[in-house]
């Protein structure tokens, strides 16, 4: 195992490039074994999720050539297999297998889902959706047994907004008989992106990133191209790392309306943001307000940038409180934090933060989330070396993390724990 040292106290300075979205990525190659001719995705990130899920595909028989950022996928020969462990079991989105080997051969039996889990983490959503469009879920030795004759279009209320069950619908039902529609739905850009590569193979599908999304299910689908869109969640991270460090960075290769809510609240606290087309710059500043911030689902302040936000918000000069309403218990990030001297008390499902300089430690990353915080809480520290181990998490989802961060000045580097 691998840990992450980090000397800080150095403006970050310069330009980084953001890879595709991760969370796109680990949908659209799934959703791509629906299709029965080869798809190609270009700007896909270098990240252990996108590795695991090309062995997952090639298990089931479908060929994966992976070059850079580009996989070419080739489903012709795909067969349908159990997959109670291994590599099901190391990542969460393995659960979209459910959705795309249900539209493609009515039936598929996967372990509950790995990954990240910062707190328990249940997919009711997702199997009621499948038990709507006829398929009978049914539990096996910790897998899940999901099958059906014939899956027929239904009006589906997600009684929680999840991304998860949004997409393991429009991946089933694109296959379905008739017409589905999903009420309540997510509306998430890495959504419309899902529903972008499917349209391109053949679906019918209106409405997404929207809380109505209307599938007319098809019976066949076919091959295409798809570039996958930013990754707003590593954008937001590296706006936040040139704010905490008091840099200048421009952050490139974004879609900037998907940072509009933490763009606004960096601005809010004093943070200088230049917004072009494709870039935005961050030029930190001395000092800054303290803010209260909620993460919400989208187009609200994304939850996954609530660990990284909480470092920053130590950077104030008062006590700000950071509230999460889509996971109540995402605070795995915080005690760590406090070893680094962060004064920071969790009460419900909020953090109070009160700001003031942190020092450097030896610290673990226990999501990949709260590993990213932990990197900026790091590169803040005037002086000394912050160990941080657990840097399997982070390689989940920041691709070139320590190659952008030296391109941008900072001294971090990796060693045998
Ligand atoms: C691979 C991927 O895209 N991961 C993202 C996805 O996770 P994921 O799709 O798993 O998250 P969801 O949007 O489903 O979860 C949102 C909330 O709904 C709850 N819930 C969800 C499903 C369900 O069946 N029942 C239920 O109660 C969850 O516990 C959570 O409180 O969206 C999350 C919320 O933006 C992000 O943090 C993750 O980075
Ligand atoms: C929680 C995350 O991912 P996953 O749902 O894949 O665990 C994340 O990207 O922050």
């Amino acid at each position: 195992m691998e840990k992450l040292m980090v000397t800080g106290g150095r403006p970050l300075r310069g330009t980084v490039q953001i890879s595709g979205a991760k969370n796109s990525a680990i949908a659209l190659i799934p959703a791509a074994i629906l299709s029965e001719t080869t798809v190609t995705l270009d700007n896909l990130p270098v990240l252990s999720d996108v590795a695991i899920y090309s062995e997952l595909l090639e298990e089931l028989n479908a060929p994966v050539i992976w070059q850079g950022d580009q996989m070419i996928i080739d489903p012709s020969a795909l067969r349908s297999k159990p997959m109670p462990n291994g590599n099901v079991k190391k990542l969460r989105a393995s659960y979209y297998l459910m959705g795309a080997l249900l539209g493609r051969f009515g039936e598929a039996t996967i372990g509950l889902p790995g990954g990240c889990n910062f707190e328990p983490r249940p997919i009711d959503q997702h199997i009621k959706g499948f038990e709507a469009l006829g398929a009978r879920v049914s539990t096996e030795n910790g897998s899940l047994h999901i099958q059906a004759k014939e899956l027929r279009g239904a009006k589906i209320y997600l009684d929680v907004v999840s991304v998860g069950a949004t997409i393991n619908i429009m991946l089933a039902a694109s296959r379905a008989k008739g017409v589905t529609l999903i009420e309540n739905a997510a509306k998430e850009p890495e959504i419309i992106d899902v529903a972008t590569l499917l349209n391109s193979m053949g679906a019918r599908i209106k409405g997404a990133g929207t809380e109505t999304i209307r599938i007319e299910g098809v019976d066949s689908m076919h091959g295409c191209r798809h570039s996958i869109i930013p990754d707003r969640i590593q954008a937001g991270t590296y706006m936040i790392l040139a704010a905490a460090t008091r840099g200048d960075v421009v952050v490139d290769n974004v879609i900037p309306k998907h940072l509009e809510a933490i763009t606004a609240k960096l601005q809010e606290m004093g943070v200088e943001i230049q917004e072009m087309d494709e870039s935005i710059r961050v030029i930190g500043k001395p000092e800054y307000e303290s803010v209260d911030v909620t993460a919400l689902v989208y187009p609200g302040f994304a939850t996954d940038l609530q660990s990284p936000m909480t470092s920053l918000l130590t950077q104030t000069k008062g006590t700000s409180i950071l509230s999460d309403y889509v996971y109540s218990n995402r605070f795995k990030h915080v005690p760590e934090l406090t070893r680094m001297g962060a004064k920071i008390k969790v009460e419900g499902r909020s953090a109070v933060i009160e700001g003031g300089q942190l020092s450097a430690a030896k610290v673990k990353a226990t999501d990949l989330r709260a590993g990213a915080a932990l990197v900026i809480a790091a590169l803040t520290v005037p002086d000394g070396v912050t160990e941080i181990t657990g840097v399997e998490y982070i390689d989940r989802g920041y691709d070139h993390l320590v190659s952008n961060l030296s391109s941008l000045g900072a001294e971090v580097w990796r060693e045998q724990d």
